[in-house]
């Protein structure tokens, strides 16, 4: 541990708030716009009322300014006025045929002149050997894959790498790490690969760890981080830095990052961390710091939208299948055994459903999307009846977030938060248990029944070896985005292809299991329980607007409007 430093180092770029919303927005000079398309409508989200103006040197291109913003041309010559509306950080480039490209903000958007080098990869003994090393500018990735022909071609990402200039040079670069909300496999091998990444490919040796989440910050020591520090903590659990919740407090969390002179933040969290790094960049860019803000989304949960999936969830559905291994193996060996488990998962079932498809065990999944409910036609307790009696024994598993609208009936409603604000929930495990030997016990029949919580356990484990890969990339191009003065970004998987995605499209909203989708239906095949849904709930759940799962589910296709 070592304590900060006392005074300022050098990144200090002080701008009023003012001159910054009225900054113009210029491309790095390694910018070249797409040049498929021949005509392009560039602007921020909010501002699409603004003028529209022709780009200098580029007859073909049209860009829409914000509104309070004034045209003028950049020192590069190829760039058009823009303004950069302090509560968007969204920049839209649309072209023909329906692309839509939602960029990142960059560090020139909001600081001119700043110097470029060539990436230090390109005379790195392992990578400069590599056709193609270097992503293109001009390289976005879709966010939908699957099209009917006569669909448009939809949102596009920027696609994450190593680029050929970056906007730090290695001595300049002061990086942190932070890890912020509940544990996930897999945080310790991404701030090995953030350490790893910078240090060996971009000679960086600066870089700390934030104590304790974004109050260490500003309450905490910090951790020197180096290569041999970190060497073998993939092996480990949990996250070396220690996390928290709560404790954001923007002002003194930038007031800490420009006394320490750090320039480059990795903050690794759920969509609540990802909030948090959203409105630290904002502060940042108010500041007019050059300052990199690279998140890289991370939750136990999947509930992360846009990407395929987060770090962790392969491990942890690979873990909750010993729990239901268990279950199972305790439930087939006395008569009319019933194992419960309940898994993670506040508001999105991925665990349990992934978990559930796996093992093959399971007789029933519960959660939070597919609303359930006991007694009755088409109830649970019915469909438990009947698989005893076929089987002699039957698996449930549950999410810790199914039912507790029927758990707020039956017991006096708790509505406690955690520090950061998220709803505390009900024990639905230890509640459903009690509700099904309730049941039975009133229709006289005998039931043995196992509770199993493996819900920590199975958050608490090292990362497996495919996360651990996938671990190591999303560390990578966070590095790489950072260094190529990218900010206000979070990687991501989409379709398979690491992405910079803009922090608000992640925390927009939460990826929810969608029961209209066939992987829900290929659970109710497998397992052959009860929807629980009668046929006016069908049709109000195929209206929903989009279905929000990624490639777990990936069969969504985009159709013409
Ligand atoms: N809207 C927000 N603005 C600023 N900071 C936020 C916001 N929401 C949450 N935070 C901060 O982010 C941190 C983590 O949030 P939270 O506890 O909700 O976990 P999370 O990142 O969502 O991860 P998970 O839910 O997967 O455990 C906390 O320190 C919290 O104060
Ligand atoms: O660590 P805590 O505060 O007990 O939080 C538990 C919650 O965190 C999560 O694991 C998400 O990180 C949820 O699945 C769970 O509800
Ligand atoms: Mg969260």
């Amino acid at each position: 541990m070592t304590s900060p430093p006392s005074k300022p180092a050098a990144n200090r770029i002080r701008r009023s708030a003012s001159s910054v919303v009225e900054s113009i927005y210029s491309f790095p000079s390694s910018f070249n716009l797409p040049s498929s398309l021949p005509t392009l409508h560039r602007k921020f989200s909010g501002s699409s009322s603004g003028p529209r103006e022709r780009v200098r040197g580029s007859p073909s291109l049209t860009f829409d300014s914000a509104s309070s913003s004034r045209a003028r041309s950049s020192s590069t010559g190829v760039a058009v006025a823009m303004g950069l509306a302090s509560d968007s950080q969204l920049k839209v480039v649309s072209g023909e045929n329906g692309y839509v490209f939602e960029d990142v903000p960059h560090l020139i958007d909001y600081i001119d002149d700043l110097p470029t080098y060539p990436n230090p990869l390109q005379v790195h003994p392992a990578y400069s050997a590599v056709k193609q090393y270097f992503v293109d500018m001009d390289d976005t990735v879709a966010k939908q894959i699957v099209f009917h022909r006569d669909s448009p071609r939809g949102v596009h990402f920027r696609r994450a790498g190593p680029h050929q200039r970056v906007y730090f040079e290695p001595d300049e670069v002061h990086a942190c790490i932070v890890t912020c909300g509940g544990l996930c496999p897999g945080l310790n091998t991404v701030i090995r690969e953030i350490v790893c990444g910078l240090y060996h490919m971009y000679g960086v040796n600066k870089i700390l760890g934030i104590d304790g989440g974004y109050r260490g910050f500003y309450a905490r020591n910090t951790i020197a981080l180096t290569p041999k520090f970190v060497n073998d903590i993939h092996k480990r659990g949990g996250t070396i830095l220690g996390t928290s919740r709560g404790g954001h407090d923007t002002s003194k969390i930038v007031d800490s990052i420009q006394d320490r002179g750090i320039n480059q933040v990795y903050i690794i969290g759920g969509d609540g961390t990802l909030k948090g790094a959203s409105v630290i960049f904002e502060e940042i860019r108010r500041r007019g710091l050059k300052v990199a803000v690279a998140g890289i989304p991370k939750t136990i949960d999947n509930d992360i939208p846009v990407i395929d999936k987060s770090f962790g969830f392969d491990t942890a559905v690979e873990e909750a299948q010993r729990a239901i291994n268990a279950a199972h193996v305790e439930a087939e060996s006395v008569e009319n055994g019933v194992g419960v488990v309940k898994l993670m998962g506040r508001y999105s079932g991925f665990i349990a459903m992934y978990a559930t498809l796996a093992s093959r065990d399971v007789d029933c999944c519960l959660i939070p999307e597919s609303p359930f409910y006991l007694e009755g036609k088409g109830g649970l307790f019915e469909f438990m009846e009947k698989r005893l009696k076929e089987n002699g024994h039957m698996v449930l598993v549950i999410a810790e977030g199914a039912g507790q609208e029927l758990l707020s009936e039956s017991l006096s409603s708790m509505d406690q938060k955690d520090a950061s604000g998220n709803k505390l929930l009900q024990d639905v495990g230890l509640w459903i248990s009690q509700k099904i030997k309730d049941h039975f016990k009133h229709h006289k029949m005998v039931l043995n029944l196992k509770y199993i919580d493996p819900t920590y356990m199975i958050r608490a484990v090292p990362s497996n070896a495919s996360d651990n890969v996938y671990c190591t990339l999303l560390a990578q191009c966070a590095v790489h985005g950072a260094m190529a003065g990218h900010t206000g970004f979070t990687t991501g998987l989409v379709n398979g292809r690491h992405t910079y995605i803009p922090f608000v499209r992640v925390t927009e909203k939460q990826n929810k299991v969608v029961i209209t989708d066939r992987m829900w239906a290929r659970l109710l095949s497998s397992t052959n329980q009860p929807s629980f849904l009668r046929p006016n709930d069908v049709t109000e759940a195929k209206k929903e607007e989009e279905p929000p799962t990624q490639s777990l589910d990936g069969e969504y296709c985009q159709t013409p409007k």
